[in-house]
């Protein structure tokens, strides 16, 4: 079931001031979020993924197409039932967004005290998802007193306090270390296993997605690019964007300057084994080539793992007779996409 389902949505901002050109930010996007699922969607700055955050939590209203969430279609709500349909969704910000006047334990009672719910219900409440997110020591603090990952886990239990169907994450991790990022990931993860929440992480980097997304979608000038599982984005892109996205962080296949340098200092035949279907090479690569008597060198590679299966491509140098290697590339392409670089 979709939680999230975005139609053909579109969201063009007007000309503020004379001469100046209308913006389409979201263009004919169309968007479904399944229950359960941890959705990233990357983009580059001005690609329209804050503004879909914005319609979907109901901050913005589509130019054309219609916004579903949790089965109430929110397009030409009134306000006072988008209010109603925005407690079943959280959101987590990059600068958190606390209130720096109030402790840790009043940041999470005010979205509590928004809802309405009884106050005697608030001591429980709070307690428990300060737990679930590792700072029940820290209730009393203020803000100014915590580190980023922190503050951040502050955030996320104040956007779970009315238990939402959804969170949704714009840049969560975007102002916090590689490490704290980890944390900070990890507890996203334990929100959707353990609490069963549907999840939307904007972003700009790769790695977050990589570490986190179930489903990747691409966006770009206001549109979708690509959209499908985590396993199949990251192995075999199809839009340019997300072939550059992905080596952002898996850079297995030798391109530009990398492979002139291959090219330049090796004299034998160079062959990449790329392997996109979650297996991975093993020593019968190697067997292959020792009993065809061609002679190897591993020159460039690397394997990745996404949602717990595999892929990459491994870059030989080989050499020896033409018709040892020759056959020995035939062998190989019994196991894997063999493609000669040079
Ligand atoms: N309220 C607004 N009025 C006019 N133009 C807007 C408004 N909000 C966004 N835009 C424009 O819409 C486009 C998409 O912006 P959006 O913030 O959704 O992109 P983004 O992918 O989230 O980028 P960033 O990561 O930089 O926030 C940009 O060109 C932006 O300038």
């Amino acid at each position: 079931m979709a939680v999230i389902e975005l139609s053909d949505v579109s969201k063009v901002f007007g000309p503020t001031r004379r001469g100046e050109r209308p913006v389409t930010a979201v263009d004919g996007v169309p968007l479904r979020v399944e229950a359960g699922q941890i959705a990233g969607i990357i983009g580059h700055s001005g690609a329209g993924k804050s503004t879909v955050v914005r319609l979907v939590n109901g901050l913005e209203k589509p130019s054309s197409g219609t916004v579903t969430v949790d089965g109430t279609t929110i397009t030409g709500l009134p306000e006072r039932r988008l209010r109603a349909v925005r407690l079943g969704i959280g959101m987590i910000f990059q600068q958190f967004n606390l209130f720096s006047s109030r402790t840790v334990w009043g940041n999470v009672a005010y979205p509590l005290r928004v809802a309405k719910v009884p106050t005697a219900r608030h001591r429980e409440r709070i307690s428990e998802l300060l737990h679930f997110v590792g700072l029940a020591d820290r209730a009393h603090s203020y803000p100014d007193q915590l580190s980023g990952g922190q503050k951040q886990r502050v955030g996320i239990a104040r956007a779970l306090a009315t238990s939402p169907k959804v969170l949704l994450a714009d840049e969560a991790t975007s102002a916090l270390d590689p490490e704290t990022t980890r944390d900070v990931l990890a507890l996203l993860r334990k929100v959707n296993v353990e609490l069963g929440v549907t999840i939307v992480v904007i972003t700009h980097e790769m790695a977050v997605v990589r570490s986190i997304a179930d489903r990747v979608v691409v966006m770009e000038r206001g549109r979708v690019v690509e959209d499908g599982p985590a396993f199949d984005v990251f192995s075999q892109p199809a839009h340019p964007t997300t072939q550059r996205f992905v080596r952002t962080v898996v850079d297995d296949v030798p391109t530009g300057a990398t492979l002139e340098s291959l090219r330049a200092n090796h004299s034998g035949r160079i062959v990449s084994l790329s392997y996109r279907d979650g297996s991975r090479p093993g020593s019968e690569v190697f067997a292959e080539l020792i009993s065809a008597g061609v002679g190897f060198e591993l020159v460039h590679g690397g394997l990745a793992d996404v949602r717990g299966r595999s892929f990459g491509t491994l870059t030989l140098a080989l050499s020896g007779p033409d018709a040892a290697v020759d056959h020995a590339i035939g062998r190989l392409r019994d196991r894997a996409a063999v493609t000669e670089v040079a």
